[in-house]
């Protein structure tokens, strides 16, 4: 089980200096969206000289145009990027095929999607890396939770591995790694408590090797 870190701050110094405090227990660090949205590719390019051999997650959250996308995000220094689930069909296939020429990794992301456990098995059956169901913000501020919806896709799911992000902290992280993911998503959870260090450090001891 891997350790992800989203980190959706407004700032590329920030992001540096979260990564220096939590690179002992992270196994993948996100460019989140907020900074795709503020400094673009460009911003990840910055974080990957910054860190020439963290694993580096690009949360483009793609939607069309997928494998022209995919390939920025691999060429300006992902090693993953992000489509959403709701994207067409082919968006997806053309994006796992652009995943699987750059000997990269894509994960799919399940936001918005109604039909969890349909959609979840169409996806794998596309062959990409990663699948997460991921509660988002708008929905975390009305009390929803990724918890009940991962245990469908851990169903749905054979071939991908699966991922699982929204609103995870310290608190209620044991509750879902013993539903058994193999990629746990926590941004907030990690970035903004008084000492991020301890947070990653105590996440990731909960967690089977
Ligand atoms: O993609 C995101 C929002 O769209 C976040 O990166 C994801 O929700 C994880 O962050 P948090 O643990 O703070 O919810």
């Amino acid at each position: 089980m891997k350790l992800q870190l989203a980190i959706d701050l407004e700032d590329i110094d920030g992001a540096i200096n979260l990564i220096n405090q939590t690179k002992d227990s992270v196994d993948i660090f996100e460019y989140g969206t907020p900074l795709v949205i503020n400094f673009g590719l460009e911003g990840l390019q910055k974080i990957r000289q910054a860190f020439p051999d963290i694993t580096l997650l690009a949360d483009l959250k793609i939607m069309d145009v997928a494998e022209y996308e995919v390939n920025q995000a691999y060429k300006y220094g992902a090693d993953i990027t992000t489509i959403l689930a709701v994207a067409e069909d082919q968006s997806i296939e053309d994006a796992v095929k652009a995943a699987r020429a750059a000997g990269k990794q894509l994960l799919v992301d399940m936001i918005g999607v109604h039909d969890v456990a349909k959609r979840a098995a169409e996806i794998d059956a596309m062959g990409p890396d990663y699948i997460g169901t991921h509660t988002g913000y708008d929905l975390q501020a009305l009390g929803e939770t990724p918890f009940e919806t991962f245990n469908t896709i851990k169903q749905a799911v054979t071939k991908a591995k699966t991922a699982v992000a929204g609103g995870i902290k310290v608190s209620t992280a044991k509750q879902i790694i013993d539903a058994g993911p193999d990629l746990l998503i926590v941004g907030g959870g990690i970035s903004t408590v008084d000492n991020p260090s301890e947070a990653a450090r105590q996440i990731k001891a909960m967690m089977p090797k």
